[in-house]
C-alpha cells in the first residue's frame, strides 16, 4: 500500500533539452553522501526533531487519543485557532481524510464534534465562525510553536472573552493549548490559568510540525487513526534512509528539484488530481516557501534562492492553468498527485448515444475519466516538454497521507543541504511582523512606527 513516486517524466526522451539525464543525478551521488551524513548527523545531535516524529513515544499517543476521546465525548464543536504551520496541517489531513468520507463514516465519528480550522484574522470570517458554534458547546484547541504570534493571540483574547460570558470561570475547561513545552506566552498563560497542554518539541519548526500534538490532537478528534498517520511516516522515514541515491525518494527527489531550479524552474506547482487532496498543496507551499526562500546561504553570501510554489488541482485547473504550464515560459517543475484507488465509484450513465460528445463517455466511470484526464494532461506536458513527476497514492488513507507528509518534509531537508541553506528559518517574515506591533503600538517599537510611517505614498500613483 505505498506511496509510489514516478520520477519517468523528468528523464523522458521528449522533453528535449529540457530533460534530465541519468548522469546529471550520477553527478549528484556524493552530494547526496554527505547530504545523508549531515542530516543524520544533525538528527543525532537532536536538532532536527521532526525525524524523529514517526516514532513518538506510545504514552504520548495514548495521552492525545485520550484527551481525542474526552472531547468527542463532551463537545459538539472543534475549532483550531492557528496559523501557518500551526493550521495547514490540521487543514490539510482532515480534508484528506474526513471530508469525501462521509458516508463512510462510523457513528461515532458522525456524534464526534464539527471540525473548523481559524486560520485567519478576517473579521468577517471570526463573526460567522462566532454564530455558527455554540461556544458552551465548544472546544478551541489554540496552537502557536513560538506562543507569541499575534493572530492566534487575538483570537485567544475574542473567545476567551466570548467563553466568559457564556460559562463564567469554567471558561479553561473550553481550551486546549499546543505550543512550546517553556518558551513564550502562551505557555506561561496555561501555567497561570491550569489549562490542558500539548508539547511541541522545541527543536520542531511549525512547518514541520504536523506529526506532533499540532495536527494529531485534531485528527484524532475527528476519527482519523493517528497510529496509521505515524505508521505511513514510520515507512517512509526508512526509505528516505537509503543510502542509493536512485532508491531514497527524498534525496533523490531534491536532486531533480536543484537541478531542474539550476536550469531556470524556480517554480513548482503541485496539482492534486483529488479534491480530498487540494490543500495538501497549501500545506506544501508553506513547506517550500518559507524553507527554501532564502536571501543568505550558510556562509552567510547573498543567494537569493527559491522555487516559488504555486498550487493547482486536477482536473479543474486544466480549464484555467494548464494553458500557461504547456505553452508559458520553461520555468516550471509539475509535481502531479494521482489516486489509483477514489473511495466513491460514480457510473456515467449512457445516454443521448445521437451526439458523439455524449456517447463516448456512456458507461464509463468518472474514476475512468479523472484519471484518464490526468494522464492525457501528464503526456501534453510532455509533449511541450514540461517535466513533472507523480506521486501516486494506491488510496486516499491515513498511512499514505503520513508517507506523504514525511517524504515532502524530507525532499525539503535535502534541498536545504544541496543549496546550502537553513531550510529551518524564516527571516525574511520578521520584518512585517515588527512592523505589525509598530503600527498597533506595542511597547518597544516606537522607532519602528516612525519607520514605517515615513515611507510616504505619492498620491499621484494611487486612482480613486
Ligand atoms: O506557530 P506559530 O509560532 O504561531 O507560528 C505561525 C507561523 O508563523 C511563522 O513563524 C511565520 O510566518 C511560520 O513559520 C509559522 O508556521
Amino acid at each position: 500500500m505505498a506511496l509510489k513516486i514516478d520520477f519517468n517524466n523528468v528523464f523522458h526522451p521528449y522533453l528535449q533539452k529540457e530533460r534530465l539525464g541519468e548522469a546529471d543525478i550520477d553527478g549528484y551521488k556524493e552530494k547526496f553522501t554527505s547530504a545523508l551524513i549531515s542530516l543524520r548527523e544533525k538528527k543525532e545531535k537532536g536538532e532536527l526533531g521532526f525525524f524523529h516524529l514517526p516514532y513518538l513515544p506510545e504514552e504520548e499517543i495514548a495521552e492525545i487519543e485520550k484527551t481525542a476521546r474526552e472531547v468527542r465525548e463532551k463537545f459538539k464543536y472543534f475549532v483550531v485557532l492557528g496559523i501557518g504551520g500551526s493550521a495547514l496541517g490540521p487543514l490539510a489531513v482532515h480534508t484528506a481524510l474526513n471530508n469525501l468520507r462521509y458516508n463512510e463514516l462510523s457513528e461515532e465519528l458522525r456524534g464526534g464534534p464539527k471540525f473548523y480550522v481559524e486560520d485567519n484574522i478576517d473579521p468577517e470570517r471570526m463573526a460567522s465562525l462566532l454564530k455558527v458554534i455554540e461556544p458552551e458547546k465548544t472546544v478551541f484547541n489554540v496552537i502557536t510553536k513560538s506562543g507569541a504570534t499575534a493572530e492566534t493571540l487575538s483570537q485567544l483574547l475574542i473567545v476567551t472573552e466570548v467563553l466568559k460570558k457564556k460559562v463564567g470561570k469554567r471558561f479553561t475547561e473550553h481550551l486546549i493549548f499546543t505550543t512550546d513545552p517553556e518558551k513564550g506566552s502562551l505557555r506561561a498563560l496555561a501555567r497561570e490559568l491550569g489549562v490542558k497542554t500539548f508539547a511541541i518539541p522545541p527543536n520542531v519548526g511549525g512547518r514541520f510540525s504536523e506529526l506532533t500534538p499540532v495536527g494529531l490532537l485534531p485528527a484524532a478528534v475527528t476519527g482519523i487513526n493517528i497510529r496509521e498517520l505515524l505508521a505511513g511516516a514510520r515507512e517512509m522515514a526508512e526509505r528516505c534512509e537509503r543510502e542509493n541515491l536512485w532508491e531514497n525518494p527524498a534525496g533523490l527527489a531534491a536532486a531533480i528539484h536543484v537541478l531542474l531550479l539550476e536550469r531556470g524552474k524556480n517554480m513548482a506547482v503541485m496539482m492534486p488530481y483529488a479534491d480530498s487532496l487540494k490543500y495538501m498543496a497549501d500545506w506544501y507551499a508553506q513547506l517550500l516557501g518559507e524553507s527554501i526562500g532564502k536571501r543568505l546561504n550558510r556562509r552567510g553570501e547573498e543567494v537569493f534562492v527559491g522555487q516559488t510554489p504555486v498550487k493547482a488541482l486536477g482536473v479543474t485547473d486544466q480549464h484555467s492553468q494548464v494553458q500557461l504550464y504547456t505553452e508559458g515560459p520553461f520555468d516550471k517543475l509539475l509535481i502531479f498527485l494521482e489516486v489509483e484507488r477514489y473511495r466513491n465509484r460514480v457510473v456515467i450513465p449512457p445516454d443521448f448515444p445521437q451526439y458523439a460528445e455524449l456517447k463516448f463517455l456512456g458507461g464509463h466511470t468518472l474514476n475512468e475519466l479523472i484519471i484518464a484526464e490526468k494522464k492525457a494532461t501528464e503526456f501534453a506536458l510532455l509533449k511541450a516538454r514540461r517535466p513533472n513527476y507523480t506521486v501516486i497514492f494506491p488510496e486516499v488513507n491515513p498511512y499514505t497521507v503520513g508517507e506523504l507528509l514525511y517524504f515532502l518534509e524530507a525532499k525539503i531537508a535535502f534541498m536545504g543541504e544541496y543549496l546550502d541553506i537553513n531550510a529551518f528559518d524564516q527571516p525574511g517574515v520578521e520584518e512585517g511582523k515588527k512592523a505589525t506591533y509598530a503600527l498597533l503600538g506595542r511597547e518597544g517599537f516606537e522607532e519602528k512606527r516612525q519607520e514605517v510611517l515615513k515611507v510616504k505614498k505619492e498620491p499621484r500613483f494611487i486612482l480613486e
